[in-house]
């Protein structure tokens, strides 16, 4: 099946699955939407359930974001603040610029991913390209898709949405954008957010350098035309 045949598709089951919210679910029920494509998904979903409020719709890009620390080579459990932006796909980007390391290199200091990893042309390139397509590495290894993790980071999400985020900490989820970072508003996008009492806030004013930018405008253009593709607009 295309791309394109498998967005519509799964259009219609998460039309379905958006009204039936609509239709029977509390109003302050949490989605987090894991069926690919997931953003999209979301957005078809929220889109058919006009009186939830928005902000109870979300996509998982926490296994993306589980993935890209143990990827660092540093101790996973200390790496912090490592962001996905954008699509569950391979064009997501994982950025470090923002992450540090607890106990790193020595216990009680805290160092910055970058300076911890060293070496920039590892993260452009292996880096990146590793976690982008780990998705589909597995499901070429498995034949079928990731589940363990998958589960795993599912109760990632949604523990850290409900109970929240440690201070100065934040975690990544794809939500309504609401034009931070020249995100078209509406779609539903990874953001670093902090999480508290069951709400989310997206993290504002980080800076953005030119490769970033670019990764960033690459993966919201992708969830542009997945949105015209699914929605035919
Ligand atoms: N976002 C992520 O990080 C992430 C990670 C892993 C898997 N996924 C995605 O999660 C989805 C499920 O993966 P899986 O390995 O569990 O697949 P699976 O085939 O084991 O399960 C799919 C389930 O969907 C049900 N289903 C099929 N058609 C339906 C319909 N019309 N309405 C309601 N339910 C329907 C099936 O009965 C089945 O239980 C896939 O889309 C996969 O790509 C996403
Ligand atoms: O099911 C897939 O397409 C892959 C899955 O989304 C994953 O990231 O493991």
């Amino acid at each position: 099946m295309e791309r394109g045949d498998l967005l519509s598709v799964n259009a219609k089951i998460f039309e379905g699955q958006g009204q039936a919210i609509e239709a029977h679910a509390d109003r302050n029920v949490k989605v987090c939407v894991v069926g690919n494509p997931a953003n999209t998904n979301c957005l078809i979903a929220m889109q058919n359930a006009p009186s939830i409020p928005k902000e109870n719709f979300t996509a998982m890009t926490r296994l993306d974001q589980n993935r890209a620390a143990e990827r660092l080579k540093v101790p996973v459990a200390d790496i912090k603040n490592v962001i996905i932006w954008g699509n569950h796909s391979s064009t997501q980007y994982p950025d470090i610029n923002h992450g540090f390391v607890e106990n790193f290199p020595s216990k009680h200091l805290r160092t910055t991913v970058k300076s911890a990893v060293n070496d920039d042309e590892w993260v452009k390139g292996v880096f990146l390209k590793k976690v982008q397509d780990r998705g589909a590495e597995i499901i070429q290894a498995r034949g079928l898709s990731s589940a363990a993790s998958a589960a795993n980071a599912c109760l990632d999400h949604v523990r850290d949405w409900i109970l929240g985020t440690k201070p100065g900490e934040w975690v990544s989820m794809a939500v309504p954008s609401d034009g931070s970072y020249g995100v078209p508003r509406g779609l539903i996008y990874s953001f670093p957010v902090t999480c508290s009492a069951g709400n989310y806030r997206i993290v504002h004013g980080l800076p953005i350098d030119k490769f970033s930018r670019e990764k960033m405008d690459a993966t919201a253009k992708e969830l542009l035309q997945e949105k015209e593709l699914a929605l035919g607009k």
